[in-house]
């Protein structure tokens, strides 16, 4: 049997049916020691024995669809480790028309046929009281992974009547351009001394994340406003990038040459940002230094930073984050009722 290994460097193998193993989660098939001086820092591999179906999705949308192509594309899973729930008929075919085999339309039935494994709920927030009563009540799942805007750890342990103390609960919040390995993406969890090597399953929830992006690893209190920038604002820079090329347009610029140029200009200063080759420090120094080497004085550039001023750019961006922030809050509060 073919093993794949999604890292090499291993100081130690354990098989996935050693003791230590078997505490953490059996669908899982080996876990890998890497050595850091006298530290040891566990890193799960997800890489799965040929064959077994360990990656079982609540949903099968937008966002479990660019996760599973995410995946796939590092090399991280294969169609057969994945099973999806969606609702309607359409959807499930779908899915199997792309190649994958294990799709349900029933959530009951697949939490059934997958009664060990990392359960990855990716339906619409209005919908989880759903899918909490298409769980099984013999259910025991030691790991689960939660996508949902507005879901509060509390709640989802809550309203999982069969979450136990002995459950992991990790939630993530991806976007869109996970399907590319671009997602910025945040996490967090309630840590729990009682769970034998809990950090095995926030380290397997990290590398799934990485696999499709960068991830932050942060405290809940902060998720809903990282929420807004990391998982909703690729819907607000799509509409800007199409105000750019409808501006473009408007001027004479054809289509299609407004697009692209406008596309790549934002990839452009977004990466001046992150990358330190260009000279900028994003830790230490402000966003200004950059917009200002642009703004010719006298020049062109100045006039647009004026006119976007004068039309509360700034301020409409920071209130859209503030108030997706707040929506978020609003759907805990409203679901925890
Ligand atoms: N879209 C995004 O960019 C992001 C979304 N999220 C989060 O991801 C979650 C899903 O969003 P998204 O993928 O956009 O939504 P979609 O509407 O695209 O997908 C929802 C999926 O849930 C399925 N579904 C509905 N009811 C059930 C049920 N009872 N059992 C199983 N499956 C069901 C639907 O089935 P069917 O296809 O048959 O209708 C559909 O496949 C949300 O909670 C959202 O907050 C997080 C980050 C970014
Ligand atoms: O709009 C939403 O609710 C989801 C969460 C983040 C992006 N999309």
């Amino acid at each position: 049997m073919t093993r794949r290994y999604w890292e090499t460097q291993t100081n130690i193998v354990v098989p996935w049916h050693s003791p230590l193993f078997s505490s953490s989660i059996s669908s899982l098939s080996f876990l890998l020691f890497h050595r850091y001086s006298s530290e040891i820092i566990m890193t799960v591999n997800i890489g799965s024995e040929s064959g077994s179906t360990n990656w079982v999705f609540i949903g099968g949308g937008n966002m479990a669809a660019a996760l599973i192509k995410g995946c796939e594309k590092k090399n991280f899973v294969e169609k057969h480790n994945i099973a999806v729930s969606v609702q309607t008929g359409k959807s499930a075919e779908k899915w199997r028309k792309q190649g994958y085999d294990n799709v349900f339309t029933n959530t009951l039935e697949m939490l059934e046929t997958y009664p060990t494994a990392i359960y990855i709920i990716c339906v619409k927030p209005q919908v989880f009281d759903e899918v909490v009563s298409s769980w099984p009540v013999n259910s025991r799942p030691k790991f689960i992974i939660s996508v949902m805007a507005g879901v509060p750890l509390k709640t989802l342990s809550e309203k999982l009547p069969f979450v136990s103390g002995n459950t992991t609960i990790v939630r993530l919040m991806p976007n869109v351009a996970s399907s590319i390995g671009f997602s910025a993406s945040t996490m967090c969890y309630e840590k729990n001394d009682k769970i034998e090597n809990q950090e095995v399953f926030v380290e397997c929830a990290r590398k799934f994340a990485e696999c499709v992006g960068t991830v932050e690893l942060i405290p809940e209190r902060c998720f809903n406003p990282a929420m807004a920038i990391g998982g909703s604002s690729p819907a607000w820079t799509f509409m800007y990038i199409e105000s750019l090329a409808d501006g473009a347009v408007a001027q004479g610029l054809g289509r299609a040459e407004a697009k692209r140029l406008a596309a790549q200009a934002v990839v452009g200063a977004a990466q001046m940002l992150l990358d330190s080759e260009s000279g900028f420090n994003i830790e230490s120094q402000h966003f200004g230094l950059l917009k200002d080497k642009v703004c010719s004085p006298g020049g062109t550039t100045i006039e647009g930073v004026r006119t976007l001023e004068k039309n509360g750019f700034r301020s409409a961006v920071l209130e859209a984050v503030v108030a997706t922030s707040k929506k978020a809050d609003d759907m805990a509060k409203s679901l925890s009722k």
